[in-house]
């Protein structure tokens, strides 16, 4: 990390960068990157996810670098940042102040279906704001997600609810959400433009622009892969500019998660792995599944299976072996929106 990179921060807080972004989009994939390149800045990851699993901790735990050991990837699963700050967010960060070890930057991933304001308003309490600062807002965009119109009303759909309900509301949760991470970035990641031709990146971009009301930096990328020191060291100090970062939920005491379903499907070891991807995609088609992610066992193989699914684009590879004593099994999270079908998506991958 450049000495110059870092030297504009307010003196004696300690940078803090939040990492938004919807379920999916690349956030765990940004922060290995980070890690494999942090040049010996020890930093500490506090990680959030939807669902109860904990999976993005255990793949970042088993990176192995020396800079940001197990001890400092602390992890808040089954719960949502922006709804539980004072409960579990300021305590984590507390114990991670209190080491004699002090972190020189903090990282937090939330998870894909946080609000990051509220988290970013956390920082601007007298008990925080005085020790940390937010260095910086990144929002990861899945691109080929936006580009396939996956954030947007369909305006088709939308007309023939409306006529059987007149009262609908017409915000599609998903746009929600995917807007109020926008609005409160300092700088926006374009992720996954190895899925993008030139022509959607341009109206991605033109369409993000749109959107925000302030001018934001928006850098193209493919699995995170950017130098660090564009990420780290923005010296925002975004607690003191939450008047900048509009939100869908300005005026509310708190939002609810109602919108979205999830459950843990738990099935036997794998006879024939491919084929199993194979009912994945098939039934997150069918079932509209926005997530599904886990590790699972495979008969006869010692390694653990990382299944990873956006959408209907799925990708697995063995992360590591199963270690002496470990519960093996297969465990895997299903997100989806309100109403998803537990029981017919689990009879059919059974
Ligand atoms: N093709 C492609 N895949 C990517 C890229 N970046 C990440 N992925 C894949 O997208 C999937 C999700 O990536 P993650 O990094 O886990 O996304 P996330 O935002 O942390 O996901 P949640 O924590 O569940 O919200 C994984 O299978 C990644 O390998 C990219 O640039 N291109």
């Amino acid at each position: 990390m450049s000495q110059s990179s870092v030297s504009s921060l307010p003196p004696g807080k300690i940078p803090v960068t939040i990492i938004t972004g919807f379920l999916g989009a690349g956030k765990t994939t940004l922060i290995r990157h980070i890690l494999d390149n942090a040049q010996g800045r020890r930093l500490a990851l506090i990680i959030n996810e939807f669902g109860d699993l904990g999976i993005d901790a255990e793949i970042l735990k088993g990176c192995g670098i020396e800079t940001c050991p197990e001890e400092n990837i602390v992890e808040l699963a089954n719960g949502c940042l922006c709804c539980t700050v004072a409960d579990d967010f300021v305590p984590a960060i507390e114990a991670l102040l209190g080491r004699d070890t002090k972190p020189e930057h903090i990282i937090i991933e939330t998870s894909g279906l946080a609000l990051p304001k509220p988290l970013v308003k956390a920082f601007d309490w007298p008990g925080l704001r005085t020790r940390l600062t937010v260095d910086g807002v990144i929002a990861v965009i899945d691109g080929a997600a936006v580009a396939d119109g996956r954030f947007a009303d369909d305006p088709l759909k939308l007309a023939e609810q409306r006529a059987a309900d007149p009262s609908l509301d017409h915000d599609n949760p998903l746009e929600e959400v995917y807007e109020d991470q926008l609005l409160c970035a300092d700088l926006i990641l374009l992720n996954k433009i190895d899925l993008m031709t030139d022509a959607e990146q341009a109206a991605v971009t033109g369409a993000i622009t749109q959107t925000i009301p302030r001018a934001v930096k928006i850098l193209c990328t493919q699995e995170g892969r950017i130098d660090p020191r564009l990420l780290l060291g923005l010296a925002a100090a975004a607690e003191d500019d939450l008047a900048a970062r509009p939100s869908h939920h300005d005026g509310e005491e708190g939002h609810d998660h109602d919108d979205f379903d999830s459950f843990i499907l738990t099935l036997p070891a794998l006879a024939d792995p491919t084929a199993f991807i194979g009912r994945l995609i098939t039934v997150a088609e069918a079932f509209d599944i926005i997530r599904i992610k886990g590790f699972a066992e495979v008969a006869g193989k010692p390694m653990r299976l990382l299944v990873q699914g956006v959408g209907t684009r799925f990708q697995q590879r063995f992360d590591r072996a199963w270690r002496p004593g470990e519960p093996r099994g297969t465990r895997l999270v299903v997100i989806g929106q309100k109403g998803l079908d537990q029981t017919a998506i689990a009879a059919a991958l059974r």
